[in-house]
């Protein structure tokens, strides 16, 4: 695993959500020996994945699952298909999961896994081989009052179906439970899909407002189109913004006088449909980020902003839709910029809010409309926005710190409460 004493930018993961951590603790008062803790994962399963492929040959994947610490609940996490996925990086996103489900007051701790794998040179066959693989592999360290997975980047809902079908078959009961962010027919929430996104759309508005500016004057450039990107771009431009650029892995559209969100087909309606749109103008992914706009949302990989491009970046407000997609070295430019990061464990906690309600619906066996997700996902996003607020009027610290102290005093005071280290 990367070591935090790395000082170069080409930063981990893991190193980054350290660090972020360490400086964070500062402004809490906790318990040293709880933040030495905090800084390493409870433990970190790494399996082998075999994959019988449709022309018949045998390939081996690597597939983990980390979990960071679980004193306020069951874990709790996405799977993600991508090549980069490592234990390195599993750690980092567990660890930002913890935080993101404390700053929520949601009752979970942190998780997150996935596969090695680019899922696009799959077959639909294929991704259900592996998946059903990759549950039988990691079923004994996960189950509903255990580790709850949930979709993340190159996984959706019929992932989950197949993963919710795979370890049923094995415990002989049907146990929608296991997973969150499955298809509404076989026990998932309206409104799971929209929903990380749409927290990213509530926290930009709120941000809008807070900074007395016109969100029917506001441009917006969004990096990625997927579940998360795409929905925060429409749910804002329904909201009166002007989306002036959107992209996809192989570049960006740009309109100036905003593009109509809804016409461009999102990763999940077709793939490489971004990048294939007739706008106006093209740009590249780096041209995008450094468009002189109001509000710039980094919605699709980690590390997209560093210091080797940070000082390009010229919006005036950043709000987070990956996880991850600034560096500690480059916040720290933007910090002195004064630039506002509304940060990823508040603004894309929407996907494991409304999980938490599915969890719920799963356990009760009921099914809420979708107008009670929605007034449900919109009244936790503003208790959490205005206790991160206050941390940030009152203290003065940047909205990450904020958002750090509201977590890190919930995880601290649980700690003690029960008393883990006697
Ligand atoms: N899904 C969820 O519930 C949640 C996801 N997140 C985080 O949000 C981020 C995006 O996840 P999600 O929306 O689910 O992922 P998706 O797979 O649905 O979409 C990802 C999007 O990003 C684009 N993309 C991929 N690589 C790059 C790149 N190098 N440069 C620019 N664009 C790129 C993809 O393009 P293409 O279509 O061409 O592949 C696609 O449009 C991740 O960091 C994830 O962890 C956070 C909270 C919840
Ligand atoms: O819905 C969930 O449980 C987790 C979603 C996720 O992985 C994330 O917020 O990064």
């Amino acid at each position: 695993m990367a070591d935090n004493n790395d000082t170069t930018d080409t930063e981990s993961t893991l190193s980054n959500a350290r660090r972020q951590l360490e400086r964070a603790a500062a402004n809490v008062d906790i318990d040293s020996g709880v933040v030495e803790r905090l800084k390493h994962p409870t433990r970190v399963q790494q399996v082998s994945v075999p994959l019988r492929r449709d022309d018949g040959t045998l390939e081996v994947y690597t597939g983990f699952r980390a979990q960071h610490d679980d004193v306020r609940g069951p874990y709790k996490g996405g799977l993600r298909y991508h090549p980069e996925v490592s234990a390195e990086e599993c750690s980092g996103l567990s660890m930002w999961m913890t935080w993101k489900c404390a700053v929520m007051d949601l009752p979970f701790g942190g998780g997150k896994g996935g596969i090695a794998v680019d899922p696009k040179t799959l077959s639909e066959q294929e991704r259900e081989r592996l998946t059903r693989r990759f549950a039988e592999e990691i079923r004994a360290a996960i189950g509903p009052k255990k580790d709850v997975p949930a979709p993340d980047m190159g996984t959706d809902s019929q992932t989950m179906a197949w993963f919710m079908d795979a370890y049923s078959m094995q415990e002989g009961e049907t146990t929608p439970g296991v997973v969150t962010g499955k298809p509404p027919s076989i026990g998932g929430s309206y409104g799971r899909e929209e929903a990380p996104g749409r927290s990213v759309a509530i926290v930009a508005r709120e941000a809008i407002d807070y900074y007395d500016w016109d969100i029917e004057e506001t441009t917006i450039a969004v990096q990625g189109f997927g579940s998360v990107g795409a929905n925060a771009a429409r749910l804002l431009d329904e909201w009166g913004a002007n989306i002036v650029a959107v992209s996809d892995v192989d570049g960006a559209i740009y309109d100036p006088d905003g593009l109509d969100t809804n016409d461009v087909e999102s990763h999940d309606e077709r793939p490489g449909m971004v990048s294939g749109y007739d706008a106006p103008e093209t740009l590249t992914n780096a041209e995008l980020l450094e468009l002189d706009i109001d509000v710039l949302v980094p919605a699709a990989v980690s590390n997209a902003i560093t210091v080797e491009n940070v000082d390009d970046v010229r919006a005036e407000m950043i709000v987070e839709g990956a996880n991850g997609p600034i560096t500690f070295a480059a916040d720290t430019v933007l910090e002195e910029r004064d630039v506002p990061v509304l940060p990823d464990i508040l603004a894309n906690a929407g996907g494991v809010t409304v999980s938490y309600f599915e969890w719920l619906q799963d356990i009760n066996r009921r099914t809420w409309p979708l107008d009670r997700v929605h007034d449900e996902l919109e009244a936790e996003m503003l208790k959490a926005w205005n206790a991160v607020r206050a941390e940030v009027d009152e203290r003065d610290l940047t909205w990450r710190d904020a958002a750090y102290v509201v977590a890190l005093s919930r995880i601290g005071e649980a700690k003690e409460t029960r008393g883990l280290w006697p």
